[in-house]
Formats: C-alpha cells, structure tokens, sequence
C-alpha cells in the first residue's frame, strides 16, 4: 500500500447542498447549548465532571480501560494493581492535556507548537515514552491491527517525508476561515487523523482539537464541548466514515456524520450540563443548611472540583482553616452527601467521596 496523499484544504469536494440542512440543525443546538454554557459562573469548576467523563471516554475509543470513579480515586491515593494504574494515568494526562491547552488558548492560538506540547503531556508516562512524546514522526506508519503490515494494513498516513508540508498547510487552515465553522471542525479533526504525524495518540490529540477549535472559533464561550461520548457509541461508524474519506462523496459522508455527532452531543451534554447545574444548586442550599458556614462557598466549589479526596486536598483547595474543615466534612458525611470510599486507618487517611456527583460524571450509579 502506498502512503495516502491528502486533499488540499479547504476542500473543494464538499456537496454542501446535501449537507445544508444538518449544517443549521447542528449549529442550533451548539448555539443553544453555548447559551447554557455562558450561564455557568465558573465552568471550569462547576463543569469539571464533563471534563472527567470526556478524558474516560476518549481514552476507552482505544481500549483504555478506567471509570471516574477509579480516576479520581487514584488521585485522592487510592493504590490500583500495575495494568490499571497505567489505564488510569493516561485519562489523568488526558485531562492534564486539555486543562492546559485550554488555558494556553486564552492569550494563543491552535499552533503546531501547541499541539506538540499537548502531546508530550499526554504521552508523558511509562507507556508512552517510547512513542516520541511532543515530536513529529520522522518514520512511515499504518493503521490496522496489531500484527498488520504495510501491505495488509487498513489505511497508510502521508509519507514522513511529506508530512511537514501538509502540517504547514493544516495550521494555516485552521487559524484560516472555511464556508461553515462545524463543517471546518469535521475537516479538522479528520485531516489530522488522516496525517497521523505521531506515532501514537493521534486519536486522542485529534478528538482535543474539537473543542480548542470550537472556542478558538468563538462557536463555544468556553473550550467544553465533548463529543467522545458519540464517538465510542458510534465506534464503528465514526472509524469507517474516516476510512471511506478517499472514496468518491467520502468527505461528505464524513462531514455528515461529524454535524450529526455535534447535533446528537449538544443536545445530550444541555442536559447533562442541566443536571450538574441542578444539583449545584440544590448542593448550595443544602450544604449551607447542614453546615452554617460562612465558607459554603468554597465547600461546595471543592467538592465540585474534585469529588473524591482527603482532609488535606480538601483543605488545601477550599483554603479552609483545619479544625472547621474537619467538623465541616463530618457534618457532611453525617448528611449522607459524603461517603467514605477507604476508612482512616493507622496513618493512612480516610478518602471521602461525594458520591452524587461522581455518578453524574459517571453516567451511572458507581457510589
Ligand atoms: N482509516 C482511518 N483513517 C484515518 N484515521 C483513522 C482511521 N481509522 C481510525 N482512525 C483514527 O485513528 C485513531 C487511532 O490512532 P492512534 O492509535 O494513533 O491514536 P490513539 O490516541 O493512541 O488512539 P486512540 O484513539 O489510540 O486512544 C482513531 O481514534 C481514529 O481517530
């Protein structure tokens, strides 16, 4: 098989008349969950379950395997065996990754440097230190099973030799205007996987890149519109629409399905937003009730920010003096809104869990 050699962008393919009607269905419901956004006083916080669930489900298109629950236990010092402690830390570098690349978007622009800096805080771990992390391949690979070869494999990125050409040419696409900005979204995110210019992580870096985009674009107040969750349902669908991208009409079939993710993601992330919104509020009321502090504030943003934890994270984040943090969180835990995920024992400490939220951020009842 040889290399693919990649369209130019901006693409003059596109059969925007079959793709006209989902271009304004998807750009309502953006629209319409970026009104709910722009409510939230402090997204990054309030918001963070999204961001938890968004690192669980992008990192488990590729097999890894780790819920929130054991996430933000394994932060809050809970020991995994060796295989799931490995899982677990490339969803926290996943995390890391958009954290930081969603900061650095406030005063910088979608670069190449960007990117490269996002992947070498993604692959920053055991597993990944043999695969480049923050460099460009300089080698040929392929896509396809395990034991595949060049010649047996399912697709073949640009030749290395190529490769910071076409990169050139995506940076100035994306900083660059296209007839519709999801429908530049869907090519971004395609032509990056389609140059897979890593040697691993390229789903994952590509999948970041829809959100950055978003908010680079001013589509989104904020960088946090997920659509892995879409894309693991739709596993099979999401892997052959990129396939078919060389085939005749192959692009527009692929813009198709990425308006149709957006379309289906916005609407199920108004409520999921909806939901931690509802709980916020309730939590505020409460949380004030049972503890009668001046400080439930800043309880309730800690426990939002990370709801499984110690004494001394929750000190540390909430700035909370000691002795009332102690008798605070023991109210709490009397009220049920806390569990105790490990009990104190000898010097170990007690590891607390507020377990409504980390069920939001889980999909499901895990606590
Ligand atoms: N035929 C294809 N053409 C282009 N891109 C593809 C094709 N099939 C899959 N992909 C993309 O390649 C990604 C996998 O690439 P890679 O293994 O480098 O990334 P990753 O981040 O390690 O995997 P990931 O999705 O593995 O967690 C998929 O998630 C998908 O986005």
């Amino acid at each position: 098989m040889k290399p693919y050699v990649p369209d130019s962008l901006p693409l003059d393919c596109l059969d925007v008349g079959r793709l006209i009607r989902r271009v304004g269905t998807a750009n309502a419901a953006i629209a319409r969950y970026d009104g709910l956004l722009q409510s939230v006083v402090n997204p990054a916080v309030v918001l963070s379950p999204l961001t938890q669930r968004e690192a669980v489900l992008s990192s488990r298109i590729e097999g890894t395997q780790a819920t929130v629950d054991e996430v933000l236990e394994y932060e809050a010092g809970i020991e995994f065996d060796p295989e799931k402690t490995h899982d677990i830390k490339e969803v926290v570098n996943y995390r890391k990754t958009l954290t930081l690349a969603s900061e650095s978007l406030a005063d910088r622009a979608i670069t190449l440097s960007l990117i490269k800096q996002m992947h070498a805080i993604l692959m920053d771990s055991v597993r990944g230190a043999e695969k480049s992390p923050g460099q460009f391949r300089i080698e040929q690979n392929w896509i396809g099973s395990g034991d595949s070869t060049i010649d047996t494999a399912k697709f073949v990125p640009p030749d290395p030799l190529q490769l910071p050409n076409h990169l050139e040419a995506f940076e100035r696409y994306i900083s660059g205007e296209d007839i519709d900005t999801l429908i530049q979204c869907a090519v971004v995110h395609a032509q990056f996987e389609i140059l897979h210019p890593f040697k691993d992580g390229n789903g994952r870096i590509g999948r970041l890149l829809i959100p950055l985009f978003l908010f680079q674009k001013r589509t989104l107040a904020s960088p946090m519109f997920y659509l892995s969750e879409y894309l693991e349902e739709n596993r099979e669908r999401y892997y052959q629409r990129l396939r078919a991208i060389g085939s005749e009409g192959g692009w527009t079939a692929w813009v198709e399905f990425f308006l149709q993710a957006i379309e289906h993601q916005a609407l199920a992330n108004t409520e999921r937003v909806k939901g931690i919104l509802s709980l916020y509020n309730e939590m505020k009321t409460r949380v004030s009730e049972i503890t009668h502090s001046q400080h439930s504030p800043a309880i309730l943003d800690a426990i939002f920010d990370r709801p499984i934890f110690q004494t001394a994270d929750f000190i540390e984040r909430s700035q909370i003096p000691k002795p009332t943090a102690a008798t605070v969180l023991k109210k709490l835990k009397d009220a049920g809104i806390l569990t105790a995920v490990r009990e104190a024992s000898g010097s170990r400490p007690a590891v607390l869990a507020f377990g409504k939220l980390v069920n939001q951020a889980e999909g499901r009842k895990v606590l």
